[in-house]
């Protein structure tokens, strides 16, 4: 297991801290031990394959399930579903609309739930709806919407009584890229507002994005924990790109290897016991002009990838040698 600042000391920054969570279905063991913590006004990204058991620890999150054991914290005191729940929006990725009902009246009974007066509810939708261009739906009905549009209101309806705690799964599905901006913007700014988001979804480029911080999960367990930042530096591999003015006289260095080409620019693999300087050096000592010289660092994806697979190949390993 990889871990980044992981802080297990409960402090007020936190809006949760999960401690030893398990949740088993029979005998499969859908979240397995699991403990992190989302500090308040992030932006937080739940990562993993699929089956990995994010839906079952957000429904733990959410009050949907208990726990077979462990602990939730929610902002300081011990999570209590039943007071809670208020305070938290949870979009699911099945989403969940009343499609004869008209949308006006069903985005105003909704916000009820969520403990608006209707004088509140009506300040609100009527903010959310001038915001994301949805003036003209308040008689429309949910059967009359695209994918596209059913999405934009379930997201209203998560998020239109301010919750601290918003919980995305798969936020993105079915927008074009011009509402996809609008929604990421206002998640910036329910973030920016004092609100956490927990985001869950299998595109690693929005998660590189959006997120502060990600857990990644797989088979129950989390796999690795830690800010964007500094999860791209742990899986570094020492690769450059340089770009030159003109083509060196050879590129053969004890210093590095050359794994790609293209004209004039090359990515290189700085070996051990050297260091990007002597990279550098190499092509000045040639006389070249260097155009520009930067560190290339893992995307998301490939963490995603190289860790899903190694924690499979090492499942196979024991399930191998168990059965010998
Ligand atoms: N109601 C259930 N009964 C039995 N097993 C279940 C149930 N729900 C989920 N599981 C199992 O628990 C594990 C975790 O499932 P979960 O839905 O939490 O994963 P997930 O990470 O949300 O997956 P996805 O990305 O595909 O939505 C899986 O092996 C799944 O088969």
């Amino acid at each position: 297991m990889i871990k980044f600042e992981f802080n297990h000391l409960s402090t007020m920054q936190n809006i949760l801290e999960l401690t030893n969570l398990r949740k088993y279905y029979a005998t499969q063991k859908a979240v397995d031990d699991i403990s992190f913590s989302i500090e308040k006004g992030s932006i937080f990204g739940l990562l993993g394959p699929n089956g990995a058991g994010k839906t079952t620890l957000l429904r733990m999150i959410t009050g949907i399930f208990y726990p077979d054991s462990g602990h939730i914290q929610f902002d300081g005191r011990t999570f209590n579903p039943i007071e809670d729940v208020l305070k938290i929006g949870y979009m699911p990725e099945e989403r969940g609309l009343y499609k004869k009902m008209k949308i006006g009246d069903q985005v105003m009974y909704l916000a009820q739930l969520k403990g608006l007066s209707r004088q509140d509810a009506l300040k609100q939708i009527k903010f959310w709806f001038k915001r994301l261009e949805m003036e003209s739906w308040w008689t429309k009905k949910v059967e009359d919407l695209s994918k596209g549009m059913s999405q934009k209101l379930q997201f209203v309806t998560t998020v239109l009584h301010e919750p601290q705690l918003i919980i995305l799964d798969e936020p993105f599905s079915g927008l074009d890229p011009l509402n996809a901006n609008l929604i990421k913007d206002e998640i910036y700014g329910l973030a920016q507002r004092g609100s956490t988001v927990i985001f869950s979804t299998h595109r690693m480029e929005q998660v590189e994005e959006i997120c502060d911080h990600i857990v990644l999960m797989n088979l129950g367990k989390k796999i690795l924990d830690g800010t964007v930042g500094d999860v791209k530096q742990q899986f570094k591999e020492n690769k450059f790109s340089i770009k030159l003015q003109e083509l060196p006289a050879h590129t053969s260095s004890p210093a590095f290897n050359v794994i790609d080409q293209q004209a004039n620019a090359f990515t290189v693999k700085i070996n051990e016991g050297h260091k990007s300087n002597d990279v550098l050096q190499f092509f000045l000592q040639q006389q070249c002009t260097i155009e520009a010289f930067q560190e290339i660092l893992p995307s998301l994806n490939d963490i995603f990838i190289h860790l899903v697979e190694g924690s499979k190949a090492k499942t196979r390993q024991f399930n191998d040698s168990m059965a010998q």
